[in-house]
Parts: structure tokens; C-alpha cells; sequence
């Protein structure tokens, strides 16, 4: 009998064996740098000529990895192994298929700091972050599981006299699993897992910028014991392999997280019929957000301040749910930015190898430039009041950055920079912020803080995104707790780490007998 699923607990790093652990484990990883790694499809290590070169994004000059990359060739076979082993795999009954991912949560459960520690050296994630990035892997695999077999019970329907009716979900067939970087781990993991435990097979494409955390999770697959082929890794370029696969006639369905434009052009190649193709694809694709951190003239002054610097420069600003504007109503805006920029200026920035650290890098040279770029734009919108500038050379580091006076149809205002940078807008009262927050394309998630509980309940009703949070940060949802994922132009509404989540890998049917 399996236990109710409860969230995986985050690692206290104020616990001296805690630490001691943790920096073992990175000292572990320091040791396996520079690997090489090939794709695997049905099993099978290919190794290729081309190569995708991953480095730490703290350090430039370190090398994690250098990871084969596939050409279209070698995505025509994943596809075809894909599509054979579904054959095999949509026939193992949802509670065996479930058992892969219980006992993938336990191995992962048990090299808990050593993947994390992989997080820091990839993805440039603090201990905390990479911690906590573990942790919703672990959740997905043991909520996804859980889920899947809650689903493959008999289904209530209303009976007619004399006849036998049943309603069951099967799977769809080839999938293609398409990752961001920013949650290397637990995103690339629930895309993955999700798609499989529904009965289907993938191909997955990670993300170039952090292809050997990827790789070290399909090892862990296998080690779990998973069929060689329902799982086909295979990096490569977004525009030669990612365009293939999209546009292949076998595949069935995308499931894709990454950027609105990426996204979108992902849709549109993906509704386009090809010859042969029997079906329509399905496309789940979860994209970004300029998410707003709204402060009342009742708050906690503190408590909103600290929550817009966690939701603006946690991770560098790198999450879809980043708060990268704080809407402050007037009579207290002059309080809460400076309370911000106090405590911005404290904030820690470099070398997340280092524990302390809360503001490590950006994922590589091309985000470094295009926030710097936004930074420029702002100087012209706003009143830079921290930041403004990159970090260190030895790694792609930005300061975070903070401009006040921000008008809200500016581009900074506007556009999703993903980075530590946050705009400051003045807002007359609640009815204008709430104005303000809705007056983007995106809409993912919003924090309000608040005392008033009228005005509580009216950003209830009317603050237009996925996930909404009073008297806390924007960021951090929770697997199971917190259904995540956005509207508008943030994507399909997937809601992953919930109960609709898995239908998006599933067909209904009903069988009607009469007797
Ligand atoms: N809504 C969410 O749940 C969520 C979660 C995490 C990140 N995001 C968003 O992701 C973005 C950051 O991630 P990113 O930089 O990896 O995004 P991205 O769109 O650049 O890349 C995402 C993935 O798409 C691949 N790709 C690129 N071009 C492709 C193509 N033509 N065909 C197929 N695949 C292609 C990339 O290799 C990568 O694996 C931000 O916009 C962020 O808000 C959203
Ligand atoms: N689910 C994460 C964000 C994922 C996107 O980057 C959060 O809630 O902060």
C-alpha cells in the first residue's frame, strides 16, 4: 500500500553535516568534470563528431561536459524506436509503468546532493535553488505515479438495463519532450516522466545548456530498471532536430516549456498536417511571464520587500515565475523601494559553489548580453537605483539590478528579460495596480501584498494568472500544493504537478456492450 504522496523537504543548510555533505558532493561532481556523454536511443550510446560543450556559467574556463549531438538522421531513428517500443510499453499495466517512477525517486532520494550539486556546476543554481530543484523532480515522480494509477481505476458512469459500459484512458503514442534549462532537473524530469507513465514513449531533446544533467537522469532511468527505447535522449539544435521532430508525421504529441516564441512557432509547425500524418498533435507548451508583485498601502512593508528581492533575483531572475515588476500604491512607495534597494545592495553575487551565495551567474554569454541590452533600455525608462551592470568576468554575472519611475508600457514593463533586473511602477490605488499587473500578454503568476482583505478578494476575482499569492513571493510553487502554470500568451494552462496534469498525455474510450 503506498503512502499519500507529501512533498519532498528542502535540505537545512545551517546544519553543519548538512553542508559538509553538500560540499562532498560537489567535490564528487569536481571529479567527474569533463566527461563525455552520447545519445541514447533504445539503449544504444551513440556517439556522434559534433558536440554540444556545456560549462559552468560561474566559471567559463570549467568544462562539465561534452555531449554528442544528434543530426536529423539520428532523430528518424529515436522517432522509429520510439514508435516500435510503444508497441510494447502502451500494454504494461499503469501500475508497473508507476513502480519505474517510485523507484527512480528512490535512487534519486538517495544522490540527492550529488545531482544537486551537478544543478550548481550546470546551471549556476545556489544551493538552495539546486536543492530545491531536486526535491520537485523527487515530488513529480512520486505525485505523477500515484496519479497514473489513481487513473487506471474503473470509472463511475451512469448504468443503462442491459447493457455494460466501460470508459478507460490510453495513451496517445510518440511524444517529444522538449526542456528549458532554467529547471534542468525537476522540469526536464516531470516532462519526461509524465508523458511515460501514461503509457507513451518519448524522444527527449534537453535543453543545449544543460544537456548532462539530462544524461545523468536517463542513467538513473535505466538503473531503475525502465525498457531501453521508451526513453530516447537525444540533444541537439532547436532550429535542425527540434524542427524535424515538431514537424515528424509519427510524432503524436509536443510537450515543450521554454520561451513564447519558441512556443509558439512549436504550435504552429505542429498544427501544419503532414503526409501520412493521422492525426491532430497535441501541443502542451508552458512559456514565460512578466509577472507583478503588488504592495497595498496596509502591507507588511518588510515582509513585500523581501518577497519582490526573492521573486526578482532569486536564481538570477531566471524563472518563468520571476517577479520582474513591483506595482507599489503611492502611499508607500517610497518606503518599500528603499527597503528593496537595502536590501538588494546586501545580496551576495558570484560563485554559487559557494554556500552563501544568493545571486550566482546567467545560464551563458547570449543571456548576459541580452540583459545587459534591457539594461540599457532601461536607463532610458526608469531611475537606477542598484545594479546596472555585469559582475565578475570569470563567470556571466549582471548585478541586480532595480529601476524605479517605470511608466507600465514600458518595454522593461513589457517584455520578459529573464534576468535580475525589476521595474518600479507607482500605482494611484489597489483598482489602478490591479490595472497595471493585468496589462501584459502574459499571465503566470502575481503575489499581492495586502492586509485588506476587500482588496484580497477582489485580486482574487480579478488578477488574471495561473498561480496567485497572497503575502508571499511569487516564486516556488510546490508539486501537489500549487498547480502550476499560466494564461495567455504563458502558455496552455497545463497545471503541472496536478490532477488534470497527466490527461494531457491520454485518450478516453468508451466500450459499450449490450447484454
Ligand atoms: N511556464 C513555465 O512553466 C516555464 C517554466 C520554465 C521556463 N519557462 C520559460 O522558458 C524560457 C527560458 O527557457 P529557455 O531559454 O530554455 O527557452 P527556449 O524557448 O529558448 O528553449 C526551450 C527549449 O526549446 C528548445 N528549442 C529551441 N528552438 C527550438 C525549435 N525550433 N524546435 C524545437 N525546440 C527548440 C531549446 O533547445 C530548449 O530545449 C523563459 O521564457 C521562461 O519563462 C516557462
Ligand atoms: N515552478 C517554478 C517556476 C518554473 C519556471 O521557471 C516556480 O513556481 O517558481
Amino acid at each position: 500500500m503506498l503512502e499519500a504522496f507529501k512533498p519532498e523537504p528542502f535540505t537545512n543548510f545551517k546544519d553543519e553535516q548538512n553542508r559538509a555533505d553538500f560540499e562532498a558532493a560537489l567535490k564528487k561532481v569536481e571529479g567527474e568534470l569533463e566527461g563525455k556523454y552520447p545519445l541514447i536511443i533504445g539503449g544504444e550510446r551513440i556517439t556522434t563528431e559534433q558536440k554540444i560543450v556545456s560549462v559552468n556559467p560561474s566559471k567559463k574556463g570549467e568544462v562539465i561536459g561534452r555531449v554528442s549531438k544528434a543530426d536529423q538522421a539520428l532523430a528518424e531513428k529515436a522517432i522509429q524506436v520510439a514508435a516500435e517500443t510503444f508497441e510494447e510499453w502502451k500494454r504494461v499495466p499503469a501500475e508497473h509503468r508507476a513502480r519505474y517512477l517510485f523507484k527512480t525517486a528512490a535512487l534519486l532520494r538517495r544522490r540527492k546532493h550529488e545531482f544537486s550539486a551537478w544543478l550548481v556546476k550546470e546551471a549556476g543554481k545556489s544551493w538552495v535553488e539546486a536543492d530545491a530543484d531536486t526535491a520537485e523532480a523527487i515530488d513529480f515522480l512520486e505525485y505523477y505515479g500515484r496519479d497514473m494509477i489513481r487513473l487506471a481505476q474503473p470509472q463511475e458512469l451512469t448504468r443503462l438495463p442491459g447493457e455494460d459500459n466501460e470508459a478507460f484512458y490510453i495513451p496517445l503514442g510518440v511524444g517529444i519532450v522538449i526542456p528549458p534549462w532554467n529547471f534542468p532537473l525537476a522540469i526536464m524530469c516531470g516532462m519526461t516522466v509524465s508523458s511515460i507513465v501514461t503509457g507513451n514513449t518519448v524522444v527527449l531533446k534537453p535543453a543545449s545548456a544543460t544537456p548532462v544533467i539530462a544524461y545523468k537522469f536517463m542513467e538513473l532511468l535505466e538503473e531503475a530498471g525502465l525498457p531501453a527505447g521508451v526513453v530516447n535522449y537525444l540533444p541537439g539544435s532547436g532550429s535542425e532536430v527540434g524542427d524535424y521532430l515538431v514537424e515528424h508525421p509519427q510524432t503524436r504529441f509536443i510537450t515543450f516549456t521554454g520561451s513564447r516564441d519558441v512556443g509558439l512557432r512549436i504550435n504552429e509547425l505542429a498544427a501544419k498536417r503532414s503526409d501520412k500524418q493521422k492525426w491532430i498533435k497535441r501541443v502542451v507548451a508552458e512559456m514565460g511571464g512578466k509577472n507583478a508583485v503588488i504592495v497595498d498601502k496596509d502591507a507588511d512593508l518588510e515582509a513585500a520587500a523581501q518577497g519582490i528581492v526573492a521573486s526578482a533575483f532569486g536564481f538570477s531572475g531566471q524563472k518563468c515565475s520571476a517577479g520582474s515588476r513591483a506595482i507599489i500604491l503611492e502611499d508607500v512607495y517610497d518606503q518599500v523601494l528603499q527597503l528593496v534597494v537595502e536590501k538588494t545592495e546586501q545580496l551576495k553575487v558570484g560563485d554559487v559553489s559557494k554556500p552563501d551565495t544568493f545571486t550566482g551567474p546567467v545560464i551563458d554569454e547570449a543571456a548576459q548580453s541580452k540583459i545587459l541590452e534591457y539594461i540599457e533600455i532601461g536607463k532610458q525608462e526608469g531611475r537606477l537605483l542598484a545594479g546596472g551592470e555585469k559582475g565578475s568576468d570569470e563567470g556571466f554575472f549582471v548585478q541586480p539590478t532595480i529601476f524605479a519611475d517605470v511608466d507600465p508600457n514600458a518595454r522593461i514593463a513589457q517584455e520578459e528579460i529573464f534576468g535580475p533586473v525589476v521595474a518600479f511602477i507607482k500605482a494611484k490605488d489597489f483598482d489602478h495596480a490591479l490595472q497595471i499587473a493585468n496589462n501584459t500578454e502574459y499571465g503566470l503568476t502575481g503575489s499581492v501584498y495586502s492586509r485588506n482583505r476587500y482588496n484580497l478578494e477582489k485580486a482574487r476575482e480579478e488578477f488574471y494568472v495561473g498561480n496567485l499569492y497572497f503575502n508571499r513571493k511569487s516564486t516556488g510553487a510546490i508539486v501537489g500544493v500549487h498547480p502550476f502554470g499560466g494564461f495567455n500568451m504563458s502558455g496552455t494552462n497545463a497545471k503541472t504537478g496536478d490532477q488534470d496534469y497527466l490527461l494531457n498525455f491520454l485518450l478516453k474510450k468508451a466500450v459499450s456492450e449490450i447484454l
